[in-house]
């Protein structure tokens, strides 16, 4: 799969490289944060329709998300969210390169990377379109139901439908995937809206929540945060359960506070010669030595905390298994199969370790009963 990125000039047009247009295409867009189901399902659609006429299956990708260019815009008198907003966008689900890991086993061709500005979002859904014909031959745009493009985003589906008559190109809609729709509470906690149940709006709340089932049942896979392992209190290694302590600077959305059952996945030292996309493959895949179950605490260790004192959130894992393994510096991928419980202040070290021998043993049987490796294939 090829991937290219694009930027907008100020005025909001983008130049496409001329590479993009040789062959007709079938495009579809979106952020496809989570790569959930509903996601999985349509780029499947994509690659279906463009199977049929040797055309190249592709997806725009806008980077960063419409959401946070707009909602920072308003709220900062019209302007760009700053660089630093945009590499740590508190609201993603899952970081820019897993989403490109994951289209490219549904075996698209192209994924165009769009840098999204206010300046590009200014231009009409009609130009927008156009250009797709012109510059990237697009022969079939692939939607789901829900979509909204271009100024004031007067783009939807009838609109888009309309132009496609004109003969620009054809119009395939996705029919919604799941079990229909769900409530969410608005920021304030009172509103309610109604979204899809397979959307992305709808796996952050179950993440903030540590719903890490649920979320599992839309992705079709478990939820995961990746991050560099950094030095802790050392004091779990004399508890009997060593962990992995995750830099505060990790990706993927961080579940609520508990403990969770789920998998450690040691991707090496970043300077590691199999640090490579493929060495990456085989240390995820099922029954690699590198794969190991997990007990996973997200939390503050109460039970080691002075009356009054502050610690900052830690994400650590306890990977199940009878010898230490020197983590220190790797990268590693926490994958959440499920939760366990919530967080507890103890009376002391030696209820903590009763406690954490129950997780341990809970951990193997979940994860031995869960079995198989999960991906979008
Ligand atoms: C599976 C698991 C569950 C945990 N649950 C709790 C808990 O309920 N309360 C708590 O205070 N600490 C909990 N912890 C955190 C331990 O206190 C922590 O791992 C230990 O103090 C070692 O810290 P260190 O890595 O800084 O050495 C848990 C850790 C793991 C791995
Ligand atoms: N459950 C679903 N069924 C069918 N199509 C879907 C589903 N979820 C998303 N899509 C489609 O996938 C494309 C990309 O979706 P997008 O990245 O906007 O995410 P989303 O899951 O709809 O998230 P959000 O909650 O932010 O609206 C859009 O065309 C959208 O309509």
């Amino acid at each position: 799969m090829k991937v290219s990125q694009v930027s907008p000039d100020e005025s909001g047009i983008v130049r496409w490289p001329g590479t993009l247009g040789a062959r007709s295409s079938v495009v579809t867009i979106g952020v496809f944060d989570g790569m959930h189901r509903g996601h999985q399902a349509l780029l499947r659609r994509v690659v279906e329709l463009a199977a049929k006429n040797q055309d190249r299956p592709m997806a725009l990708l806008f980077d960063p998300s419409p959401k946070l260019v707009h909602s920072y815009a308003d709220s900062h008198d019209m302007t760009e969210p700053p660089l630093d907003l945009i590499r740590h966008d508190p609201d993603q689900i899952m970081p820019l390169e897993e989403r490109l890991r994951l289209m490219s086993q549904l075996r698209l061709d192209q994924v165009v990377v769009v840098r999204y500005t206010l300046a590009f979002a200014a231009k009409s859904y009609r130009f927008f379109l156009k250009q797709l014909t012109e510059q990237l031959a697009m022969r079939t745009l692939v939607l789901g139901r829900d979509a909204q493009m271009g100024a004031g985003r007067v783009g939807d589906i009838k609109a888009i439908g309309d132009l496609a008559d004109t003969g620009l190109f054809n119009l395939e809609v996705v029919d919604d995937q799941g079990p229909g729709d769900c409530t969410l509470p608005d920021a304030d906690g009172l509103e309610r809206r109604r979204v899809r149940a397979w959307s992305s709006s709808h796996l952050r709340q179950l993440i903030l929540d540590g719903d890490v089932d649920a979320a599992l049942d839309i992705l079709g896979r478990p939820h995961m945060v990746q991050g560099t392992v950094v030095h802790g209190e050392q004091r779990g290694r004399r508890l009997g359960f060593p962990t992995a302590n995750l830099a505060p600077d990790s990706q993927g959305m961080m579940p609520a506070d508990g403990v969770y059952a789920g998998w450690l996945v040691d991707l090496g030292l970043p300077t590691d010669p199999m640090a490579t996309p493929e060495g990456r493959e085989g240390r995820l895949a099922q029954g690699s030595p590198w794969r190991m179950p997990a007990a996973i605490s997200i939390g503050t260790k109460e039970t080691f905390l002075a009356p009054g004192q502050q610690m900052p959130r830690i994400l650590e894992a306890n990977a199940v298994r009878p010898d230490w393994v020197d983590l220190y510096g790797h990268r590693v991928r926490v994958e959440f199969l499920s939760r366990l419980r919530g967080q507890k202040r103890y009376a002391g070290e030696e209820p903590l370790k009763r406690q954490l021998a129950l997780d341990a043993d809970r951990t193997l049987e979940l994860t031995k009963a869960a079995g198989r490796v999960f991906s979008v294939n």
